[in-house]
């Protein structure tokens, strides 16, 4: 099929690509000139595992040829289906800003005012329940003189991978859901999916209305970022009496009611979505007069958790003047994401302490030194722990938990853990957040 993806982020960019590689022509559009050039370059603009080699393979020079990227929407007009993997950021009040998304979809409808035939649009991104229905839907039909289900079908599609592991968590999904208001847009929804279905081994498919994709996608989120809370709760009871929380989510996890995925406390969750999305939904439910008191708490444990990291360090050390060195700055391995990473609030303890920080991460310094570019950066862990004072492991890359002799650089070799991740050695004073 001829598919256009709007939007060429850590999303559209990941399913322009999978999609071109499940045999689909692609198109991918952004307002982005550099990010088009990349791609068309036959290069990822972004860091995913896989990506790049993805990407080379179907754009670019000896490629197949079936991705391209531009900034020209009139590409669109070419292509059955159009997926929109726009950003949702949040208001300052946590309410969802469809800014983006309605910019996107009038240049959406603007264009396809020059198309005969019937067009289908599917809303990737994560929007509250009633977006698609109530605002997407009626501003394409209106902008581009189309009948609601006659020649426009408009479609939510959430989606559920993670960064880091974005290409193979699209093309291995627990499950695919599929929401339309019509049958026939649900039926090409299907269509397009069809090869991922049969490379997958027949992951689940859910049929249903864009209203419940939309809440599928909140529920999601709002779950694992509560569990992850839960799980930082517990971890904080079990530090005050000396128990490893890591020891008890294992045989929690046990239990298949429970599972042990999402159950690693420590610094709790960042990253471009949890954070908006259980605020959206919060905001949403809000709107509705509800007060959702359990996403309130799972997000009330997660902003303390920073704070207890920086107040572990306080017992060890008085940073002032002193050279504290921060492991990880990415929200999460596997990215150079640094969108709400706990990395901020404890470089800003750090700061405000008065300390000298030097800070390492395998990819995402270049993202950081625009918010920092005042503390020392290190090209290597060994270089970050020379002469430190203390160590904070903020992001727990693989690399860290190899570290072992490289401690030894340091001038007091404290080293706090806020992920698990570092293997206590005689030499060293080590403490764990939540264990
Ligand atoms: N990042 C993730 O892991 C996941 C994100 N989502 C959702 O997917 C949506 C997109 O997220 P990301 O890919 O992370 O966003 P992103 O911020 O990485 O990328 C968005 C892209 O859209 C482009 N853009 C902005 N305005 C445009 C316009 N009018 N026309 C064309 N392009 C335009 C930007 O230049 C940027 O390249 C959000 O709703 C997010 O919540 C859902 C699942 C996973
Ligand atoms: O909507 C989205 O954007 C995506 O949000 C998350 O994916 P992502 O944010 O990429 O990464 P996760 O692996 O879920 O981690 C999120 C945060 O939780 C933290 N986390 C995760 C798991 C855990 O046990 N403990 C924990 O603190 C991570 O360190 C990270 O900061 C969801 O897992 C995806 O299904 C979803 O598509």
């Amino acid at each position: 099929m001829q598919l256009s993806v709007v939007g060429s982020g850590y999303v559209g960019t990941t399913i322009a690509a999978c999609f071109a590689d499940l045999g689909h022509n692609v198109v991918n559009i952004d307002i982005d000139q550099e990010i088009v050039d990349t791609i068309n370059d036959g290069e990822a603009p972004i860091h995913e595992d896989g990506l790049a080699e993805m990407i080379a393979k179907h754009a670019g020079p000896e490629s197949t040829g079936r991705l391209r990227a531009t900034t020209d929407y009139e590409e669109v007009l070419n292509t059955e289906l159009t997926f929109l993997c726009l950003p949702t950021p949040a208001n300052d009040d946590g309410s969802i800003d469809l800014s983006i998304m309605k910019a996107g979809a009038e240049q959406l409808g603007e264009t396809l005012v020059e198309k005969n035939e019937r067009h289908n649009v599917v809303v990737k991104s994560t929007v509250v329940p009633g977006t698609t229905e109530d605002t997407i839907a009626p501003l394409v039909a209106e902008t581009g003189g189309k009948r609601l289900g006659d020649d426009l079908g408009v479609g939510m599609n959430p989606e559920f991978l993670r960064e880091g592991s974005a290409v193979a968590d699209f093309l291995d999904p627990d499950k695919v859901v599929l929401g339309a208001d019509d049958d026939r847009t649900r039926e090409q929804m299907g269509n397009v999916f069809a090869p991922l279905v049969e490379r997958a081994d027949d992951p689940p498919v859910v049929e249903t209305a864009t209203r419940e994709a939309e809440m599928m996608k909140y529920a999601n989120n709002a779950f694992l970022a509560s569990k992850v809370s839960l799980a930082n709760d517990l971890g904080n009871i079990c530090k005050e009496h000396g128990v490893d929380m890591y020891e008890v989510a294992d045989a929690m996890g046990l239990d298949e009611r429970i599972a042990r995925s999402f159950l690693n406390s420590g610094l709790g969750w960042g990253g471009s979505c949890f954070p908006k999305d259980t605020a959206a939904i919060i905001a949403a439910a809000e709107s509705k007069r509800y007060d959702a008191p359990m996403l309130n708490a799972a997000t009330e444990v997660n902003d303390r958790q920073p704070q207890r990291f920086l107040d572990l360090l306080d017992k060890h050390v008085d940073a002032e003047g002193k050279r504290i060195a921060v492991l990880g700055l990415a929200f999460k391995p596997g990215t150079d994401d640094i969108r709400n990473t706990r990395a901020v609030p404890v470089i800003d303890g750090l700061i405000h302490r008065g300390a000298d920080v030097i800070a390492h991460d395998p990819v995402a310094v270049e993202n950081m030194r625009d918010r920092y570019p005042d503390i020392e950066y290190a090209s290597s862990v060994s270089e970050a722990l020379e002469d430190a004072n203390a160590c904070l492991v903020v992001t727990d890359w693989d690399q860290y938990k190899v570290l072992d002799e490289e401690f030894d650089r340091m001038e007091t070799p404290i080293v706090l853990d806020g992920r698990h991740c570092i293997n206590r050695r005689e030499g060293i004073t080590y403490e764990g957040l939540t264990w």
